[in-house]
């Protein structure tokens, strides 16, 4: 009767713990913010620098002389401590630390609201802000209050066209931007143990966009094999009949490929019912979709082809980029007319590298589609890699099941 939450933080639900944490990660943006909260307390050194990762994806490389000095700060301070550093073009944290550095049973916490995407780790993974952060590497520990659980039961099979994205907008659009708050989402269920890590990732992402803590996949045997690809060993996690506060099924065989519409991530139409809609630009890339699977996703509908508009792809990792160039991926995609950008967060949240201007609509892969997050006064559409692939050929939003 306990949760994976319960197990891993050893707790029952609603019950308010101090904990060890095992990777605590920033990057550059929420980095400086806790560095200044962390210069104020005073504190030596880090508790356990083993434990922290500063990791460079949000603004990266820099966009004005400001953050280039800023991060030059930042970036001193996390080799005298002895804290792990990863620049420029190393990748977004939260794939970063997915590949191999995150393991079952951790305790995970990043100064970001997507640290919940490495739950698909069989790991606790939350997001927290910069002074909890600071607080971490004073103490090496942190405070949580042991969530809720809601489950989230999958069956059926996707079809074809229909992706991993397309189920994390569905459930998020069921759940309501609100309708997980605080809680852990556990991902069951007969087709749960065929999600493939990359699809885990993505659905895990999200889980912050229905306001839940994390999202989670209990490790088996595809946790097994994705992390014997880094030698890292890996326990499995039988579920121990949790108890959930809330139950949803998800039949993948019923969904279609869906966008979230401005402005909000829980409200998804059919791809069908916007096709025709102009765009000015399509985005690949991001925590939640720029992985080599998403790139080789779009590759296949756009190799041979021509965009009609200005596309933006950007891996969401060194490895994914280089991966996407040994498989001539990333020759299909730059003979297609896409620009590729340095593995980061590229123009996710409107930082550079793709700005939109007013009245502009685009079209991403990426989970956040709030009001002037990519460009004051634009407006964008979220979608699976095969919708913008598609749409980027048609030059405005098209359905890929007619491209696939
Ligand atoms: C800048 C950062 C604090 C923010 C987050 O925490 O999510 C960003 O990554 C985002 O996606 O909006
Ligand atoms: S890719 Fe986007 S959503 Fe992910 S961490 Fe970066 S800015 Fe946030």
């Amino acid at each position: 009767m306990v949760t994976l939450s319960e197990k891993i933080l050893g707790a029952q639900a609603g019950t308010y713990v101090d904990r060890k944490v095992d990777k605590a990660f920033c990057h550059d943006g929420t980095g400086i913010q806790a560095k200044i909260i962390y210069d104020a307390i005073g504190a030596p050194g880090l508790a356990n620098p083993d434990a922290v990762y500063v990791i460079y994806d949000h603004i990266a490389p820099a966009n004005n002389s400001q953050t280039a000095e800023l991060q030059a700060e930042l970036r001193t301070f996390a080799e005298k401590n002895g804290a792990h550093f990863r620049e420029i073009g190393s990748g977004i944290c939260h794939q970063v630390m997915a590949e191999g550095l995150v393991h079952p049973g951790e305790i995970v916490i990043g100064a970001d609201s997507h640290s919940c995407t490495l739950g698909a780790l069989g790991a606790f993974a939350t997001g927290v802000g910069a002074s909890d952060m600071a607080g971490i590497w004073v103490s090496g520990e942190t405070w949580l209050r042991v969530p809720d659980s809601i489950g989230l039961h999958l069956s059926g099979s996707l079809k074809a066209g229909v992706e991993w994205k397309d189920v994390a907008l569905s459930y998020v659009a069921e759940l309501g931007m609100d309708g997980g708050t605080y809680a852990a989402l556990e991902f069951t269920g007969e087709a749960a143990p065929s999600v493939p890590m990359e699809g885990r990732l993505t659905l895990c992402n999200m889980a912050v966009e229905a306001g839940a803590k994390t999202g989670l996949f209990y490790a088996d045997t595809e946790t097994r094999r994705y992390l014997a690809g880094y030698s890292v060993p890996c326990h499995m996690q039988i579920p121990e009949n949790p108890v959930y506060v809330r139950e949803c099924d998800l039949d993948l065989s019923s969904l279609e490929p869906v966008c979230a519409v401005p402005h909000r991530v829980d409200t998804i139409q059919p791809v069908s019912q916007l096709a025709g809609i102009a765009l000015d630009q399509v985005f690949i890339g991001t925590c939640t979709n720029g992985r080599f699977e998403d790139l080789a996703r779009a590759a296949r509908i756009l190799k041979g082809h021509r965009v009609k508009v200005r596309t933006i792809v950007v891996p969401a990792s060194e490895r994914d980029y280089l991966q996407a160039i040994t498989t001539g991926v990333a020759a299909d995609l730059v003979k297609a007319g896409c620009i590729m950008g340095p593995p980061g967060c590229g123009p996710c949240l409107g930082a550079h590298m793709g700005v939109l201007g007013e009245g502009e609509v685009a079209l991403s892969t990426a989970n956040r589609n709030f009001k002037n997050r990519m460009g004051v006064g634009a407006s964008y559409y979220l979608c699976s890699p095969s919708t913008a692939a598609a749409s980027a050929l048609a030059g405005e939003i098209a359905d890929p099941r007619e491209v696939l």
